[in-house]
């Protein structure tokens, strides 16, 4: 299990497990578990059964899951699994799920581990309803033990894949027509039959796995492979529409995923959204897709578009990482308890300058939201002349608004030359929309007291530089305010959450 900084922000194995403490809690790691030199106790990733023994401890340690898995199985590895259930959540939060007292998910192919169904009841305090599928008769009955294990009946219902079927969710779904759905995801069999399970290394440049390979060749494999297996899911998502308001799945090879992207170009899917999950040296992505209009997933912020942003054109590597700050919450000895009065001073300062903010989720520890600004209001020039300009704009009678309507009609121009002007007005508007002078992501968390905020650009001709520039407003803006002696109300800032 390896951990990266890339993977999601909300991932709590961003950062290592402390194996000496693991071991202490969980003595029967202690088996597998090896003291180096200096010792420092660590484990052996490339042994299954360290892997085995590692997730079912974390799961217990972490989500009070206890999950027993036969050898031969899948070992389900957590940083992958939860990288995943936080982008369901992202997806969530821009769709509204919040105002839901109950999402209801499929997970197409639950495994013997039944692992995605299990957290997603934990992780969303039970409020999140799945359906568990599952083809493979004996993965089958060890997921339903797995689910009665936990006490999980009431919110985890396992199906059998239907016998000797054609169809992935068609004929599962079939007999209970008025079911719906928020979303569906799925771990697909990543390799063809044919070929059995080889890890694609076409240029032979690529890392050894840093994990051992679990799983069987029947969980693992499927004729055709995944690009065969996603396809019939989107086929038939073009019958099933919004029976399921969100499809989604995770896709193992990078060159599937863009074959996956070509489909979904040449059957004119645009309602997609796409994300790269990693984890050390294991990459995954994952595509979402939705028929419905009020879903507009292309909104999403990922990823995959911070990190592509992020590259310079033929580079491999990352050039800038989000720039990080930590908030100086401390003031005369006492420290600022809560994320909420850091969040709202934080948005206090922002809509001081006129930037757009929407909240796309929130948690106790970790607030993430767009920011998006349509001219430079930060750099201290600019903001100059803003303030110049407003005062002028009150003035200016010829600025266009209701009046300037009005006037056009009572100095008797035609109807239809207002109508134009309206239109070119609203089109105008629709691209400042559509493409900002700066898109950027924002994310404010707590670790141990502390708070850090990072800017991350996405998109935008204010260029990279600009989030730097904000930062320093910030920055400058604590130095002459400190958070306490600023009470910002809730509703006084221009914070919106994402509908
Ligand atoms: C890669 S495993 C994923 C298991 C689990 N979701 C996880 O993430 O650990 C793929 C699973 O899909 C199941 N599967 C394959 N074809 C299926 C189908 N047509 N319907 C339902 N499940 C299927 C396999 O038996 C296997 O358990």
């Amino acid at each position: 299990m390896a951990v990266n900084e890339l993977m999601h922000p909300r991932n709590r194995y961003r950062e290592r497990p402390n194996f000496q403490e693991l071991v202490q809690q969980f003595p029967e790691l202690g088996q597998v578990a090896i003291v180096d030199v200096g010792g420092k106790v660590k484990l052996d990733y490339k042994n299954s059964q360290s892997l085995h023994l590692l997730s079912k401890c974390l799961l217990q340690r972490d989500f009070g899951l206890n999950l027993e898995l036969p050898p031969g199985k899948l070992v389900p590895t957590l940083p992958l699994r939860l990288n995943y259930i936080h982008w369901l959540e992202d997806i969530g939060a821009a769709v509204g799920w919040q105002e839901k007292e109950t999402v209801r998910g499929i997970d197409i192919g639950c495994g013997a581990s039944c692992i995605y169904p299990l957290l997603a009841v934990v992780q969303s305090n039970q409020r999140w309803h799945m359906v568990a599928i599952e083809k493979a008769e004996e993965s089958l009955r060890i997921a339903k033990a797995n689910v009665v294990r936990n006490s999980m009946e009431t919110f985890i219902d396992v199906r059998p894949q239907v016998a000797g079927g054609l169809t992935i969710l068609l004929e599962v779904l079939q007999n209970s027509p008025n079911e719906r759905f928020d979303f569906c995801m799925c771990n697909p069999p990543f390799y063809d039959s044919a070929i059995g399970v080889k890890p694609q290394n076409r240029t032979g440049k690529r890392r050894e796995p840093s994990n051992a390979s679990t799983g069987s060749v029947e969980e693992l494999c499927t004729e055709g492979g995944e690009v065969k297996f996603i396809s019939q899911i989107i086929q038939e998502s073009l019958q099933l529409k919004d029976r399921i308001a969100v499809y989604t799945t995770m896709i193992g090879h990078k060159s599937s995923y863009n074959e996956i992207l070509r489909e979904f170009n040449h059957i004119y899917i645009r309602n997609i959204t796409a994300n790269r999950f990693c984890q050390g040296n294991t990459t995954r992505w994952a595509v979402a897709w939705s028929f419905d209009d009020r879903i507009q997933l292309n909104r999403l912020a990922t990823h995959l578009e911070l990190e592509e942003e992020c590259r310079a054109p033929g580079k491999k590597k990352l050039l800038k990482k989000p720039i990080e700050w930590k908030i100086s919450t401390e003031q005369e000895g006492h420290k600022v308890s809560s994320l909420c009065q850091v969040k709202q001073y934080l948005l206090g300062i922002l809509d001081s300058i006129a930037l757009n903010v929407r909240i796309l989720s929130e948690k106790s520890d970790e607030v993430l939201c767009e920011l998006i600004a349509h001219q430079n209001t930060w750099s201290h020039q600019r903001r100059k002349r803003r303030c110049k300009q407003t005062t002028e704009d009150k003035n200016d009678k010829q600025f266009p608004n209701e009046n300037t309507f009005k006037s056009y009609d009572e100095n008797g121009n035609p109807e239809e030359k207002r109508q134009k002007l309206e239109a070119t007005l609203t089109q105008s508007e629709s691209r400042r929309q559509s493409n900002p002078y700066l898109k950027a992501a924002i994310n404010l968390n707590r670790k141990n007291n502390d708070y850090f905020l990072a800017l991350h650009y996405i998109d935008g001709a204010a260029g990279k530089d600009s989030v730097n520039q904000i930062l320093q407003f910030i920055q400058n803006s604590v130095r002459t305010k400190p958070i306490d002696e600023i009470c910002v109300e809730e509703n006084q800032v221009k914070a919106t959450f994402a509908d």
